[in-house]
């Protein structure tokens, strides 16, 4: 039978199968091995307290990297913190990593960052592998035709423990997307149309293969901006079949198989397809010349819509838990049905995260806002996703024009993101953002997130209300 790419990779993972008897009796799921185990200082402290208290060892260091990103102020601070919760936090990840002789990324290191970007960029995610993290926006590394998905802390202590997981075997989801995404539509323009048209429950407990001409023709980060969002669509993981774009991506990276290792990995990658005729349990067909530049206009990821249109009547909705969703949300987000997305008026910009925080976000963003100003009552902030990118930006100029522009320019951290760790945005006001919630709170308390493109997060930014890159004046 014809097989999909995430059955292929699950099958080779797979050490006992579900049903099967083993030591422990009736396996209740499938034990798969874990080819990486990626942590960061917020899921995995009471993983290693476990492992102390049981006389534990880690099983596979080598295949355990680690980074401080959650918690970490981007202002440039170093340990002690004035924050004394993040400063306990960081410095019980460097004892645990010491200990467990784990590697470390810590604050302040040339190699830290967002857990998401520092996997790739450092070449440790590879097509075929499985990958786990106590996040689940693990899915973001699905972009390189691995199966990446979030633990639990329990799970995280399995796994530092056994390199081991038991896992039901996910259902599978295409999700094929058509044709072209018009010039100044984005990789997160169509993630998020994806979400509002699948809605956040379109993918539960899936896996979910993106295909079709509009992903071939993504860049990997991209890529990852689309995976990264497999979640708040219910899913379990988001991947894409490896391409040419993934080994050139691949290619020269620090942890890379090299030279006779590299053709030997080349050969078996280019075999990671979904076999035609495979069936997948669930499918969408998306047309991307459809889709238009998106904004979120509620308080979860799939109440969005393009960038030309109105905040909806809760009333339109036909279903009674989408009404309720969206009165409530409403009420949350100040916003009256009706109002044009382009009055809403923002006081915060960020630009970053683990879905729009790499170089060609910057870019992208930095394109945009060559030659213009921030709007007077706006704060602008530009967090890239890992020391490394921030490196990268700053020899080709972006801080420049970033700073040029009126923006601050932070280091690198979920920042704003996920608003613990100084970063927020003032209450009851509206921020554009290119990260991936826009949770009550999310922000900051009372914090009303707009989710967005880097380009329209640079946009807004200039007009002081939410506009994309075409509505400026050239
Ligand atoms: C803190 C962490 C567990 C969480 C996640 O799992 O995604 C965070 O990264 C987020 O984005 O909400
Ligand atoms: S950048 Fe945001 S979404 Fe990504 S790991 Fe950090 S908090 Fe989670």
């Amino acid at each position: 039978m014809a097989t999909t790419l995430a059955d292929a990779i699950w099958d080779r993972h797979v050490i006992e199968r579900a049903g099967a008897h083993g030591p422990a009796g009736r396996a209740s799921a499938d034990l798969l091995y874990v080819d990486l185990h990626l942590l960061h200082e917020l899921t995995s402290p009471q993983a290693f307290e476990g492992l102390r208290a049981a006389g534990r060892s880690v099983r596979r260091p080598d295949l355990s990297v680690a980074t401080a990103d959650h918690n970490v102020p981007t202002d440039g601070s170093r340990l002690p913190l004035a924050d004394r919760a993040a400063d306990r936090q960081l410095r019980v990840q460097i004892d645990n990593c010491r200990e467990f002789g784990v590697e470390l990324h810590p604050l302040g290191s040339p190699g830290q960052g967002v857990v998401h970007v520092i996997g790739p960029e450092l070449g440790l995610v590879q097509p075929g592998m499985t990958v786990v993290c106590g996040d689940s926006h693990t899915a973001t590394l699905g972009a390189f035709g691995a199966i990446a998905f979030g633990i639990g802390t329990s799970q995280v202590e399995h796994v530092l423990a056994t390199q081991t997981i038991r896992m039901a075997r996910p259902s599978t989801m295409a999700v094929t997307v058509n044709g072209a995404l018009r010039p100044g539509v984005t990789a997160k323009d169509l993630t998020l149309a994806v979400i509002a048209r699948i809605g956040t429950g379109g993918g539960t407990g899936t896996l979910i293969e993106y295909r079709g001409a509009a992903i071939e023709a993504l860049p990997m980060s991209g890529r990852m901006t689309v995976c990264n969002m497999a979640i708040e669509a219910g899913a379990r993981a988001g991947l894409i079949a490896p391409d040419d774009t993934t080994f050139a991506y691949l290619e020269g990276r620090e942890r890379s198989p090299r030279g006779a290792l590299w053709e030997r990995a080349l050969d078996d990658w280019r075999t990671l397809r979904t076999e035609p005729g495979a069936a997948f349990d669930r499918e969408a067909v998306i047309d991307a010349s459809a889709v238009a530049p998106q904004v979120s206009w509620g308080t979860n990821p799939g109440q969005t819509v393009g960038v030309d249109g109105a905040v909806p009547d809760p009333a339109s909705f036909a279903d009674p838990a989408e009404r309720a969703a969206a009165e409530r949300a409403l009420a949350y987000m100040g916003l009256a049905p009706g109002t044009a997305m382009r009055d809403v008026p923002i006081s915060t910009v960020f630009i970053g995260s683990c879905t729009n925080g790499r170089l060609d976000d910057l870019r992208a963003a930095a394109g945009v806002l060559r030659g213009r100003r921030v709007h007077g009552r706006v704060r602008a902030l530009a967090v890239p996703g890992s020391s490394e990118v921030k490196r990268q930006a700053e020899a080709e100029g972006l801080d420049a024009v970033f700073r040029a522009a009126g923006f601050e320019w932070r280091s690198s951290g979920c920042s704003m993101c996920v608003g613990m760790n100084g970063d927020t945005v003032p209450p009851g006001t509206h921020s554009a953002s290119t990260s991936n919630r826009n949770f009550e709170g999310r922000q900051g308390p009372g914090a009303r997130t707009h989710l967005v493109s880097p380009e329209t997060a640079a946009a807004s930014a200039v007009t002081g209300h939410l506009a994309c890159a075409a509505d400026l004046p050239s």
